[in-house]
């Protein structure tokens, strides 16, 4: 059936809303922490001239202006050495004024990014990265300290979560094996507080369709444009669009962001993530949410 025959299309679940909502609140969290002397403050350290890369950590600096957070930069030439990026990192560790702060990656080819990110300061890894950050999440640690949580799938089950979908019980299958994504996320979705059943797919998996067939809730993060065809997904599923690829428009030569949910999916399931406009947005409120959350603990 065709939309011009009057099938339901798919819910949107609103990221530019959500993240606008969120945004609010925690400009009132900052005003308090401001009022008793505590500034939070995030840092970026950005090497290169990526234009994806430019305009990412550009939006974070402009998301702290609106919510009351510092921000403080580290801009690094494409040529910058290993030694070059690791000093911007003990600066912004040893900065009292920098409470939280992200490596905006991809790191230039050539850069160890792992020897990086195990130097950043664990309890001002904004975008829960670390890998003391990552083992508490695996181990369960949550007393006596709460880690930061990875900002994109804390950003999509907030989204879920605002919408009034719970996902205990649910079969959700992830399309993706990322650090940022696919990897971390079934490790917050199988926590008790969502209770959800999690089954983890990728590039490699032999019979996509057959696992994401059966899926409640699909989160599309394998940076594969189209990859989520609507034959992938049950009627009334739950679809979330992560992916975001630069593609190289045949016809007017410009680069546009695209997608992994192919359009057409929003014929058949329930609820769908625009892109852009639904996870992109919540990944940055989270960060922010993130910096938020430390400044509140640190201050006591
Ligand atoms: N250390 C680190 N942390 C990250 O969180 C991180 C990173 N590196 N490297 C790259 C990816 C990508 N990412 C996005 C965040 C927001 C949007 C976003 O808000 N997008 C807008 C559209 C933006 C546009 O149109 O250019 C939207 O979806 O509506 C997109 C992508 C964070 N990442």
């Amino acid at each position: 059936m065709s939309a011009a025959e009057g099938s339901p299309r798919a819910q949107v679940l609103d990221g530019t809303a959500t993240a606008k909502a969120i945004k609010a609140e925690l400009a009132e969290r900052v005003a308090v922490l401001r009022e008793r002397g505590v500034v939070p403050g995030l840092g970026t350290v950005l090497v290169g001239d990526d234009p994806g890369s430019k305009a990412y950590v550009g939006g974070k600096h402009r998301d702290c202006a609106e919510v009351g957070i510092a921000s403080i930069r580290e801009d690094l030439p494409a040529d910058a050495t290993q030694a070059d990026i690791e000093a911007a990192v003990e600066r912004l560790n040893a900065d009292p004024a920098c409470t939280g702060y992200i490596v905006q990656l991809p790191l230039p080819k050539g850069i160890d990014t792992n020897r990086v990110l195990e130097l950043v300061d664990p309890d001002k890894d904004a975008d829960g990265l670390h890998p003391t950050n990552l083992g508490r999440l695996v181990l369960r640690v949550t007393e006596p300290v709460t880690s930061p949580l990875p900002c994109t799938p804390r950003g999509i089950i907030e989204l879920l979560l605002r919408h009034g979908i719970t996902l205990a019980g649910k079969h959700v299958v992830v399309v993706g094996r990322g650090t940022t994504v696919g990897r971390s996320i079934g490790l917050l979705l199988t926590r008790r507080e969502h209770n959800a059943t999690v089954t983890l797919t990728h590039t490699g998996t032999l019979d996509l369709a057959e696992h994401t067939r059966h899926a409640d809730v699909v989160v599309a993060a394998a940076g594969v444009p189209g990859i989520i065809t609507a034959d992938l997904v049950r009627p009334g599923a739950i679809v979330l669009d992560v992916g975001v690829t630069r593609v190289v428009d045949g016809g007017t030569g410009r680069t546009r962001l695209a997608g992994d949910v192919d359009p057409g999916v929003a014929e058949v399931a329930a609820w769908v993530s625009p892109n852009p406009g639904g996870v992109g947005p919540m990944t940055r409120a989270m960060l922010l949410a993130n910096v938020v959350d430390s400044a509140e603990a640190q201050a006591g």
